[in-house]
């Protein structure tokens, strides 16, 4: 039988967006409680809980919420457009709302549900100039000096994003680490490998910067499409399927606009002991 006096630490939901795994705390009301040791023993797949990245819910005086996000290795991450719909999800089923604001590391962003279900977020406009991604040095973020002519685009976060002739070809284990830690990225950042499938469809495999491969990345969904459209492949409404589902992304005149589904898995409690290790 269990022990249930042993289970009584930190509650916690787990969700995914097309499966890009999420683990969310529930902050408000109280002071956060993450620090990178604790994200990098809950990520932990065997001995923790198991995630792409742990949101933190926290209190706004200028919105509904706040929200910061931690990759599986510890580190921190500026925007991650999957568990931003997820969270949206969770606090407009709680206010009874189709409809909430929030804030992040970049700013002030709005969500909605659509009438199909699907949760869009307005990820704001894409960051191209080379500074702001960032890059190490002054180069075309449209072209990097990289071979295979990859194209940088900041979402909140960096992005890496190859137009290759076959996304299931590439060796995304091999090469996907090797282009986060690439000195052109003084940050580190995420790679997404992209093929035309359609001018309104790619497909798309994601190296995650801190996460490693996953099965779907909003921002680089977003990332994605906009280096897409700039290049002339697209147009600025596309679908994105990646190894976990589909996402839409519409880069529109306010912002990049993602959307797709949502779904919680289970919520848990922490033991003392999970949190005493952290
Ligand atoms: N899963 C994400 C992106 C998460 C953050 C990323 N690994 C980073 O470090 O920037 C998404 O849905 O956007």
């Amino acid at each position: 039988m269990m022990d249930m006096g042993t289970l009584t630490g930190l509650g916690f939901l787990k969700m995914h967006g097309a499966g890009n795994d999420f683990v969310v705390i529930d902050s408000r009301g109280r002071g956060a409680v993450t620090t990178p040791a604790l994200a990098r023993a809950l990520g932990d797949r065997n001995r923790g809980v198991g995630f792409d990245q742990l949101a933190e819910i926290r209190d706004s005086g200028e919105a509904d919420f706040e929200l910061d996000f931690w990759n599986s290795d510890g580190s921190r991450a500026g925007a991650c457009g999957n568990a931003t719909r997820c969270v949206c999800d969770l606090v407009m089923r709680g206010l009874g709302r189709d409809a909430v604001s929030l804030v992040t590391a970049r700013g002030r962003l709005h969500a909605v549900r659509g009438a199909d279900g699907l949760v869009s977020v307005n990820m704001g406009a894409p960051q191209r100039l080379w500074s702001e991604i960032p890059l190490a040095e002054a180069v075309d973020p449209a072209h990097l000096p990289l071979a295979g002519d990859p194209a940088a685009v900041g979402m909140g976060n960096p992005h890496c994003i190859f137009f290759v002739p076959d996304a299931e070809a590439v060796d995304l284990a091999a090469r996907g680490p090797e282009i986060e830690h690439h000195p052109l990225f003084p940050q580190r950042t995420n790679v997404e490998f992209a093929s035309l499938v359609a001018p309104d469809r790619l497909r798309l495999r994601v190296w995650e910067r801190g996460a490693g491969i996953t099965l779907a990345c909003g921002s680089g969904a977003c990332a994605t499409a906009v280096a897409a459209a700039e290049r002339g492949l697209t147009g600025r409404r596309v679908t994105l399927e990646m190894d976990g589902g589909r996402l839409e992304v519409d880069w529109r005149k306010d912002g990049v606009w993602l959307s797709g589904p949502v779904a919680t898995v289970f919520e848990g409690r922490l033991s003392p002991a999970m949190m005493a290790q952290a």
